[in-house]
């Protein structure tokens, strides 16, 4: 055993960078070896996740060399390593002070509340990031093709291209992902940084604390401590003026030092509702970058990726039928998938076209009930306060037309209908010029952030 992990540990040490070998593979214990298994421990859950899934399959291929025969490698925590955990403070009532504006706070069911880490070093496992959401994990698409690669810029150069890179889109889109994606990369490039991925409303409950323990020092030398900050969310903070004062010392304070600050939100920053101006104008003066919700062929290379991750084969015809009927957002896409899983295991049957029918009948009788071009006609004229005879009528005047040509680009996005049934259920127009209109529309999305949200409330709207 001591062998293998001496032949094993000098492999590693030339293919990985030195900070890569000390953080990862030089705290790992070698256990014990027995029938063509092998344990290796690691010190914490935090080091035992990320090398579980970034060296597991390299430390398999060694051992298999090393014993010629498959070897199961199995990574556990090792208990005599961890150091018993601090109690967590109880917290006390709710305080009456952030009436103005942070509310809805309470601590847990026990009295106990998630402490933020006020020490001034946080440790490694703090950081609080997904090993899970790599960017070798997510799918790209048009949809996300440039918030991905702005991600990735930013994760290879953090501090000094885009900061903040603000993320924005729609539920279940990835952003979380994206997020998560540039700590890990970060993480990896770099062990020693100081990284913390935190969902705006831990961040709200943060302020409060610290109000409490009037320990707004600790609170603020550990958040401009970080080399990167990870928000998700921002929109959370709307309306909590005190969050978002804290929140404007900790950004001047990061971006004044080259940290990098990455942000999400379910919309740009001009419309986040009760946000402070000058906060909107700092999210804007680096990158805002929309996350658009999946074309088709992104939603079938979603779904087939998952469904190998589960280790399930999922057919092309299954995959295609499942992404044109569920259009609105990842999220969806993979409450399907575990749905049909759970369906196809239960009655043992494979997972074909009818077998999917069955197992989604809910869900796909809500969608097709929901979005039709009529329903797409009388949603749009609401929105744009013009009459739903307009959608049909010859009129040409723009304020009619472009919600018009919205309408078609929606019908042609949320419905099955084809460029000819749709102009003819738009007053009996030619399909070139439903092409155009979903041309023009798909353009001005993808450059203008006011025309993709206004698509985004739409499509919202009709998805109820
Ligand atoms: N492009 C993608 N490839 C693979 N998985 C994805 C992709 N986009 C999203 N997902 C998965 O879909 C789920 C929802 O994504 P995520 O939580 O990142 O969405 P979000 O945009 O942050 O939504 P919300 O605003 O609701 O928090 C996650 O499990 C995520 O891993």
């Amino acid at each position: 055993m001591d062998n293998f992990w001496q032949t094993c540990s000098a492999q590693l040490e030339q293919e990985l960078t030195p900070q890569q070998f000390s953080a990862w593979i030089k705290p790992l214990i070698p256990l014990d070896y027995e029938d063509g298994r092998l344990r290796i421990a690691a010190p914490n859950r935090f080091k035992l996740d990320w090398v579980k899934t970034q060296f597991a399959n390299r430390i398999t291929v060694l051992a298999g060399q090393y014993w010629e025969e498959p070897i199961d490698v199995q990574f556990v925590l090792d208990p005599r390593l961890n150091a018993p955990r601090k109690p967590a403070a109880a917290m006390p009532a709710v305080i009456r002070a952030e009436a103005n504006g942070i509310d809805g706070i309470r601590g847990t069911a026990d009295g106990l509340v998630d402490l933020p880490p006020v020490e001034s070093a946080p440790r490694r496992d703090q950081s609080r990031v997904n090993t899970a959401l790599t960017f070798d994990s997510f799918v790209t698409g048009k949809a996300n093709q440039l918030a991905r690669a702005a991600a990735i810029q930013v994760a290879s150069n953090p501090g000094v291209s885009y900061n903040p890179l603000f993320l924005y889109g729609g539920v279940g889109l990835g952003k979380t992902h994206l997020i998560h994606a540039i700590g890990n990369q970060v993480m990896a490039d770099n062990p020693s940084a100081k990284i913390r991925y935190i969902h705006a409303e831990q961040y709200v409950r943060d302020v409060v604390t610290a109000y409490q323990r009037k320990g707004f020092d600790d609170f603020k030398r550990y958040y401009h401590s970080l080399d990167v900050l990870l928000i998700d969310d921002i929109q959370f903070f709307g309306g909590k003026s005190r969050t978002q004062e804290e929140f404007f010392y900790a950004f001047e304070a990061l971006i004044a030092a080259k940290k990098q600050i990455i942000i999400t939100s379910d919309t740009y920053p001009k419309e986040i509702t009760g946000m402070d101006d000058r906060l909107i104008s700092r999210f804007d003066s680096g990158l805002t970058v929309a996350v658009e919700p999946p074309e088709l062929e992104m939603r079938v290379a979603i779904l087939l990726k998952k469904a190998n991750q589960e280790g399930v084969n999922f057919s092309d015809d299954v995959a295609f039928f499942v992404a044109k009927h569920l259009r609105s957002n990842v999220r969806e896409l993979e409450g399907a998938l575990r749905k049909i899983l759970a369906f196809s295991r239960f009655h043992g049957k494979d997972i074909t076209i009818e077998v999917v029918k069955d197992a989604l009948k809910d869900l796909l009788s809500v969608q097709n009930r929901q979005i039709s071009v009529e329903n797409i006609q009388k949603t749009v004229a609401d929105f744009f306060n013009i009459k739903v005879a307009d959608m049909y009528s010859k009129k040409r005047p723009a304020n009619i037309a472009r919600p018009r040509q919205i309408a078609m680009y929606l019908a042609k996005e949320l419905t099955q209908k084809s460029l000819p049934e749709i102009g003819d259920l738009f007053g009996g127009r030619d399909h070139t010029t439903v092409l155009h209109a979903v041309r023009k529309i798909a353009a001005d999305r993808s450059k203008n952030p006011e025309c993709n949200h206004e698509l985004h409330v739409l499509e919202q709207t009709l998805k109820g």
